[in-house]
């Protein structure tokens, strides 16, 4: 995989305040007594070998199927967890390797979103002391100040102030989630991770949540890195986007590089199952097939080709292919596909495979 280029003093861009790069994050496998005794040294490769990068008050999206890595890559870059391996700079300092004290200024200024508010809020406490709670933690404020700090935000987010008293199972979905907003922005963080933010939200609801963290990151500068399964949402908020297959990216670029210009197979098979809307009725074009594989073996070359409709014979399962410049755009879209190198010819004169072939091809790969 090419690393992300790097920002210089000449660059117009804003600064870097995320850079990942070559991060890995392997989980032991939870073997039975039989991969005990004669699994060797198994892994799962949950995020395998990701470079990353996140200049100051964008939004860059993390998308790919379940299981792709997505969770597992943004718990990892925000010192969640810790890495396999791999640098992970936030801010000019080297944080990879941080545990502890070290990593507490780190926690205040880089928070968690999850799609479940509940999962961090405490159901015994009120949700205003589960917000107050983290300006204690970090030495932020205290007493009235801490009061007003949190009463502002609940007010800023569409929350009453009469709702600090409430308890998580007296509100509802949305509400909760804008607690959830509170609690991430009150130790005013540079960089929030949202992992599937809107996913258990009604449509109308997604829309309003979307809505509010758009406008939040205006009004207090934010960064994004924000995860989803649902391409129509990450349109939505994203500038940039990634995106993810078994562990590592396999396109990147701004979100209307990825939307109007897909070049990776995997990706234009996601673009295809969006659903439309035709004359006012949703219908599903087309399903991706097969399975995702398995992390622990993933195939070999292109992690995606047992399930690729464009699949090179021999090439595609022999050599990994890296992410290269796609040409005509600019120089964010890269994309990991051997079609992108000329020395194939043009993608049109290939005839995909047939969906017989795809399970045979699928079969002998071992997925
Ligand atoms: N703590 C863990 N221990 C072992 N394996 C894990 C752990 N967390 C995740 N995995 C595995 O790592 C892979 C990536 O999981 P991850 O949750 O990051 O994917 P995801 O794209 O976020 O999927 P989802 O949208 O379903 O959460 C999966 O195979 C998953 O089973």
């Amino acid at each position: 995989m090419s690393t992300d280029s790097t920002t210089t003093t000449t660059d117009a861009r804003p600064r870097e305040l995320l850079q990942a790069s070559n991060v890995k994050k392997h989980f032991p496998l939870d073997e039975g007594l039989f991969d005990r005794l004669f699994g060797g040294d198994q892994v799962v490769r949950a995020v395998d070998g990701v470079d990353l990068t996140v200049h100051a008050g964008e939004t860059v999206g993390i998308v790919g199927e379940s299981g792709s890595g997505k969770s597992t890559l943004g718990r990892t870059v925000s010192r969640l967890y810790e890495p396999t391996d791999g640098s992970i700079v936030f801010d000019s300092e080297h944080i990879e390797t941080y545990s502890g004290r070290e990593l507490r200024p780190i926690r205040r200024r880089v928070q968690y979103v999850f799609q479940d508010p509940m999962s961090a809020l405490n159901p015994r406490k009120t949700v205003g002391e589960s917000v107050a709670r983290p300006l204690a933690v970090h030495d932020i404020a205290d007493g009235e100040e801490k009061w007003e700090r949190v009463a502002d935000l609940f007010e800023e987010v569409g929350l009453s102030r009469s709702q600090l008293d409430a308890y998580p199972h007296e509100l509802s979905g949305g509400q909760r989630q804008r607690v959830g907003l509170c609690r991430a922005l009150v130790t005013e963080p540079d960089l929030i991770v949202f992992d599937e933010p809107v996913s258990a939200l009604d449509v109308t609801l997604q829309a309003q949540i979307l809505n509010l963290i758009n406008r939040l990151q205006r009004e207090f500068d934010l960064s994004y890195l924000f995860i989803s399964h649902d391409l129509t949402v990450v349109r939505q908020v994203c500038d940039r986007i990634v995106v993810m297959y078994a562990g590592e990216i396999v396109e990147r670029g701004t979100a209307r590089d990825i939307f109007e210009n897909p070049q990776h197979p995997y990706t234009r098979s996601l673009l295809d199952a969006i659903p439309q809307v035709d004359g006012g009725r949703r219908s599903d074009r087309k399903h991706l097939g097969g399975q995702p594989p398995s992390a622990t073996n993933p195939p070999s070359g292109c992690r995606f080709h047992p399930r690729c409709p464009e699949f090179i014979d021999g090439r595609c399962s022999g050599e990994q292919p890296s992410l290269q410049s796609v040409e005509g755009d600019g120089p964010d879209h890269e994309a990991a596909c051997h079609w992108l190198d000329p020395s194939e010819g043009e993608r049109a004169t290939h005839t995909p495979p047939s969906r017989a072939e795809r399970e045979i091809i699928q079969e002998s790969s071992g997925d």
